[in-house]
């Protein structure tokens, strides 16, 4: 496998309980790639997510994402798996009662970080990444939804995700809120990481022309083009 893929599936299935949701998938993603996910509801993009995070097994075929044998993967190192994925997912929200710092430093603590400096010091760079170093000390109900939205990324970037994984990032949001959450994600895989966002928004796809794989039929299509 070439050194600069993040993500490789080889002839995967993947199956929810026995029913077989998507068959023969092959799929490479390079470090820095944008690709967007489409398909119709049911079509199996969250299933493919779900493998790709560790969260489905996999059944036939072979798959690594971010160095980790997915065929091979046991329970105790999907957090590890975890930790070179940043997950943002619209139910994925940020805890009510707690400021935006205390957010962050919740999941850098959880994850093993122990120095209160170097926490401070990861918190305000995640923050100033998603131009949001001005907020850190509000509560959620205190920013705007796009705000939240872009809390959610920062915290998605605390331990330096190899890959980003977005499902429907913006379907709460207004559509310049979402144009702008999007080009973040954009820059943020200019810089290095790559990001499979899942989403249904049409306008967001011709913004942003990028890769575009669809799941249709029970497979995976690459270089889909929407109409
Ligand atoms: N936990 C589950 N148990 C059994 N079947 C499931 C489960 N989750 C999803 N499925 C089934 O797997 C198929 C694919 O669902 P999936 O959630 O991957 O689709 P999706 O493309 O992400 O849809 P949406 O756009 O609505 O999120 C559907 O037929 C669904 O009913």
């Amino acid at each position: 496998m070439a050194e600069n893929i993040v993500i490789n599936l080889q002839k995967v299935d993947v199956f929810q309980q026995k029913h077989l949701v998507l068959s023969n998938v092959n799929l490479d993603i390079a470090k820095g790639e944008f690709v967007f996910l489409i398909g119709q509801t049911g079509s199996g993009k969250s299933s493919l997510l779900k493998i790709i995070y560790g969260d489905l097994h996999i059944g036939n075929g072979n798959g690594a994402v971010a160095g980790f044998d997915l065929k091979n993967l046991a329970e105790k190192d999907v957090p590890y798996l975890r930790r070179k994925l940043g997950i943002v997912f619209q139910d994925f929200q940020l805890l009510s009662d707690r400021t935006i710092e205390q957010n962050l430093e919740f999941v850098l603590k959880a994850t093993g970080w122990d120095d209160k400096n170097l926490i401070n010091e990861r918190i305000k760079d995640v923050l100033e990444k998603v131009g949001l170093r001005s907020k850190i000390k509000k509560m959620p109900h205190e920013i705007s939804g796009g705000e939240q939205q872009r809390v959610v990324i920062a915290r998605a970037l605390l331990n330096n995700p190899e890959i980003i994984l977005a499902d429907e990032p913006t379907g709460n949001l207004d559509p310049e809120t979402s144009e702008e959450i999007v080009l973040l994600l954009k820059q943020i895989s200019q810089s290095g990481t790559a990001v499979l966002m899942a989403t249904h928004d049409y306008h967001i796809i011709r913004t942003f022309p990028s890769r575009i794989i669809k799941c249709e039929g029970g497979v995976v299509h690459e270089d889909a083009q929407i109409t």
